[in-house]
């Protein structure tokens, strides 16, 4: 699914009026109905009381055909109209006269005296602005801002919170509890600094025209579903496990080589034919009991890896958890990084050697897969300002040496060349020990699969963050480890291929 800037919502939302031949009025009445069937199923019980607040832009019209459609519902509605200029879009306008026809209790804020005590109220819609914000917010716009935000109360924003920058750094908004969008997700909604505005974020539609939505030309995506459905390979009735690839997971210290067993697992699990897996001396009979699927090679290092030396010949290579940043695994691995030319994905340890040697970056096989989480990105590229700068130089570096990363995260981003795909799917049950192992580990086990890389990495990613959105019914996500998620890999798959 596309994410498109805000410049370019505006002109789908144009589009759309024009090629279907409806009204801007209409449009507004589609999106307001939307968020009212959301509103609905959230807060069934109509006794909730609910304080709307509007602008003067369309934003505003959208929450005051929420205001009628709610308050005909049987919701206690009240309005209140956030008047930070005159100039009120016809729209807007409209629904003011429909909204006092129909008796909604409606009144004007213009300064801070007249804003409401919040306390008697259930529940915050927010409809101050939208995407039409075009600069940061001041005056009495601000004041409601700060009085919604210190009430404590439940928080829906229409569209956005308002006060977000669709496509640029915020410092100040809404804090919602949740977004409702309006079918085009909006970069800003899915950045991990937005977090304490956007809330929970649902996507809904209001049937915008699709031709426009095609013609909008865009580098960023989110993945959704049916995306990862598309992408996955029909399993042949005649596979066996020679032709469905052998994965090779390297890593493991003492003390640390459970690590590597999650990993090989995971990649196993994701459906390649065979796993090896290469660690120190220490870490094998450990892995041969444990993991009787998977075959171990030994290096000659007891306690860290010394030399990455086997003679077999792998479909893709996972290396780094576990691993240890002695001088000698460092160096082991500068002279596998030499020979080898297999697809590959790093992590962990193997990231945090990199950093420490990035000239050895430019030996990465092109399309090598980099997993790096929050603190090892910034080993990687430096301190970052805000997540702009950080997407920025994240695909600096990947174009650079031509490789993909994946920067993980609630929404996981995966970057490759100048696109970026936002992962969807997820919960915060996934910031568990050894959630990065197994997330290599699939990753590896796909590219065994001859997936391409960048496939590799978004369909890794996606199955890995749907383990936690479906064991999320039975598996409380506090108690959510690492090998839940392996244990749910097949319902995953499962779950791809049902049609909802
Ligand atoms: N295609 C869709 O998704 C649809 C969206 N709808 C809704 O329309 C808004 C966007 O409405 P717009 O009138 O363009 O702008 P806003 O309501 O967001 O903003 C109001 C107005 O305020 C001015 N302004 C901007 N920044 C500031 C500021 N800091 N201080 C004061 N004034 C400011 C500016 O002139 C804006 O025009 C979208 O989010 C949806 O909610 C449609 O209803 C349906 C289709
Ligand atoms: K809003």
């Amino acid at each position: 699914m596309k994410i498109l800037t805000s410049e370019q919502i505006r002109k789908v939302d144009a589009e759309t009026i024009t090629r279907e031949g409806i009204s801007s009025l209409e449009l507004m009445k589609r999106a307001a109905t939307a968020f009212y069937r959301f509103f609905t199923e959230k807060y069934t019980d109509r006794n909730t009381s609910v304080i709307i607040f509007a602008g003067v832009g369309n934003n505003g019209g959208d929450a005051l055909v929420v205001a009628r459609l709610l308050y005909k519902a049987g919701y206690s509605v009240k309005a209140y109209m956030v008047e930070f200029s005159n100039r009120y879009t016809e729209d807007c306008a409209h629904n003011i006269r429909r909204v006092k026809a129909e008796n909604i209790p409606y009144k004007k804020i213009l300064n801070k005296e007249d804003i409401p005590d919040l306390s008697p109220f259930d529940v915050v819609i927010d409809g101050i602005f939208g995407t039409g914000l075009s600069r940061e917010v001041s005056g009495i716009a601000a004041d409601v801002i700060t009085r919604i935000n210190e009430s404590g109360k439940e928080v829906v924003s229409i569209d956005v919170p308002s006060g977000l920058f669709p496509d640029r750094k915020t410092e100040f908004a809404v804090k919602a509890t949740e977004t409702v969008t309006f079918q085009i997700p909006k970069l800003a909604l899915y950045l991990p600094e937005n977090a304490g505005f956007t809330g929970n974020v649902r996507i809904v539609n209001i049937g915008l025209n699709q031709e426009a939505i095609a013609e909008a030309e865009t580098d960023i995506y989110l993945t959704e579903k049916r995306e990862i459905c598309n992408l996955l390979k029909p399993l042949s009735k005649f596979a066996h496990k020679g032709t469905q690839g052998h994965a090779l997971i390297i890593g493991g210290s003492l003390g640390k080589c459970g690590s590597v067993s999650l990993a090989s697992k995971a990649a196993l699990k994701t459906g390649c034919g065979l796993v090896t897996a290469y660690l120190p001396k220490c870490g094998v009979p450990a892995i041969q009991s444990g993991f009787p699927e998977a075959m171990a090679l030994e290096d000659e290092g007891e306690e860290h890896i010394r030399s990455i030396d086997y003679d077999l010949k792998p479909d893709a290579i996972g290396i780094g958890m576990g691993m240890g940043l002695h001088e000698e695994t460092a160096q082991a691995m500068c002279q596998f990084l030499q020979q080898k030319r297999t697809p590959l994905a790093v992590d962990a340890d193997g990231l945090n050697i990199l950093s420490r040697h990035p000239d050895w970056l430019g030996l990465l096989p092109a399309g090598t897969i980099l997993t790096p989480h929050p603190k090892e990105l910034q080993r990687m590229i430096g301190e970052w300002c805000d997540d702009y700068e950080k997407i920025e130089k994240t695909k600096a570096l990947a174009n650079r040496y031509g490789v993909i990363l994946v920067v993980k995260g609630a929404y996981s981003m995966i970057i490759d060349g100048e696109k970026i795909y936002v992962n969807s799917s997820g919960t915060p049950a996934l910031a568990t020990a050894g959630s990065g192992d197994v997330l290599t580990g699939m990753i590896t086990g796909l590219l065994a699969q001859g997936y391409k890389p960048s496939e590799a990495a978004r369909i890794g990613v996606f199955l890995h963050g749907m383990t936690a959105d479906i064991a999320g019914e039975c598996i409380h996500p506090r108690s959510f480890v690492a090998s839940d998620i392996i244990e749910n890999i097949g319902n995953a798959y499962r779950s791809l291929e049902k049609k909802n």
